[in-house]
């Protein structure tokens, strides 16, 4: 069972439990997108996820790093909502405690958690193979959802697609290469990871569907197909690909990361064609280079995300856990 399976027909269930559902309904948004949103005194969002060593991070990853890479990946998740974070969560499991390390890795947690100036409320430390999970909150007034995408539509993505795959792979191969400014920038760009924050919330109002690229573009780009019931055309020549991956590897492999690669999160929304103007402005305001890349069809057939101008052959949409499993 592959991990979508496995959340549907498992988890998703339970989903159906609740008091409140007797009641009125109290939650906009439970399972099925990048984070629950509950309607308590103003919408309150919020979204969990685990990072586990050796699957999500190297062992020898800097630990101010890793600080910050664990509460941003979960950032990322409430800017693809369009919240605000408000406070966070943190459960971490340590296999020793190392206060050189533990230092570092707060320093890096607090540098981002400053920035966007949100308090750690509670959480869980245990001992055993290091795994960090945190549920990040955020007020959400406006709601961007997957399921709300439109035939004709532009298909969006923030910043550059690539990068992080990139700075993996550097990274696992550091001791045999020469490091320049461009390889150092890609192994930052997979390390510290920078949440769209600012930008999820200017979009609500203009998106109609929007996510954060965590698994990969196709993959990531799949579940607003779905949710959406549509299919999203994506061109392989609009991809934003940056001037750092095109000078450290060649075409085809920077379009296939790009694609495929994951970890970069990056925003992919799609707004309609009115919005172009607007969706060029906030570009403008927030200094993030925001490119279309595709537009959306009717789904005659199956929701489905199709690639033009692949230079390669797509055999794989993204990482999933549990993968032919
Ligand atoms: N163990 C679980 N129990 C309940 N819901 C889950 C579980 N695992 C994942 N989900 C839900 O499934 C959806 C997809 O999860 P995921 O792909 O991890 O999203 P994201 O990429 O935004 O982190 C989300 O709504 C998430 O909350
Ligand atoms: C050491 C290492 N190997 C491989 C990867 C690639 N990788 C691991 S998980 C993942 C997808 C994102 O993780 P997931 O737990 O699915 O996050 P979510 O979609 O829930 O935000 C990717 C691209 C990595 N980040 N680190
Ligand atoms: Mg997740």
């Amino acid at each position: 069972m592959d991990e979508f399976t496995l959340i549907k027909t498992l988890f998703q269930p339970l989903q159906e439990l609740g008091r409140e559902e007797q009641a009125s309904s109290s939650f906009l948004k439970k399972i099925g997108d990048d984070a629950a949103v509950w309607k308590g005194q103003g919408n309150l969002a919020f979204s969990i996820d685990t990072l586990v060593e050796g699957v999500h991070f190297t062992p020898d990853i800097p630990p101010d790093d890793l600080g910050y890479r664990c509460l941003a990946v979960n950032l990322s998740d409430l800017a693809a909502m369009s919240a605000t974070p408000l406070f966070y969560t943190l459960a971490i499991t340590l296999p020793k405690v190392e206060q050189a390390w533990l230092s570092a890795f707060i320093s890096g947690m607090e540098n981002l958690a400053r920035k966007h100036q949100i308090s750690l409320v509670g959480g869980d430390t245990t001992k055993g193979p290091l795994t960090i999970t945190i549920q990040a909150h955020g007020s959400c007034p406006d709601p961007v959802y997957r399921d709300g995408a439109k035939v004709g539509d532009d298909v969006y993505v923030s910043g550059s697609l690539g990068d992080a795959a990139a700075g993996l792979k550097l990274w696992l191969d550091r001791n045999t290469l020469t490091l320049d400014e461009h390889k150092n920038y890609l192994i930052q760009r997979f390390h510290r990871p920078t949440p769209r924050v600012e930008l999820g919330d200017a979009l609500s109002g203009v998106a109609h569907a929007m996510l954060d690229v965590s698994d990969g573009l196709l993959a990531d780009l799949t579940h607003i197909a779905e949710a959406s019931d549509v299919s999203i055309m994506v061109d392989a020549h609009l991809l934003p690909l940056s001037d750092a991956l095109l000078n450290s590897f060649d075409k085809h492999q920077a379009v296939e990361w790009a694609l495929t690669g994951g970890d970069d999160y990056e925003l992919a929304f799609t707004a309609p064609v009115e919005a172009c103007d607007a969706v060029r402005f906030l570009s403008r305001i927030l200094n993030i280079p925001i490119t279309r890349v595709g537009s959306v069809a009717s789904s005659n057939t199956e929701a489905s995300v199709q690639v033009k101008n692949a230079v390669i052959d797509v055999t794989r949409l993204g990482y999933n856990h549990f993968q032919n499993e």
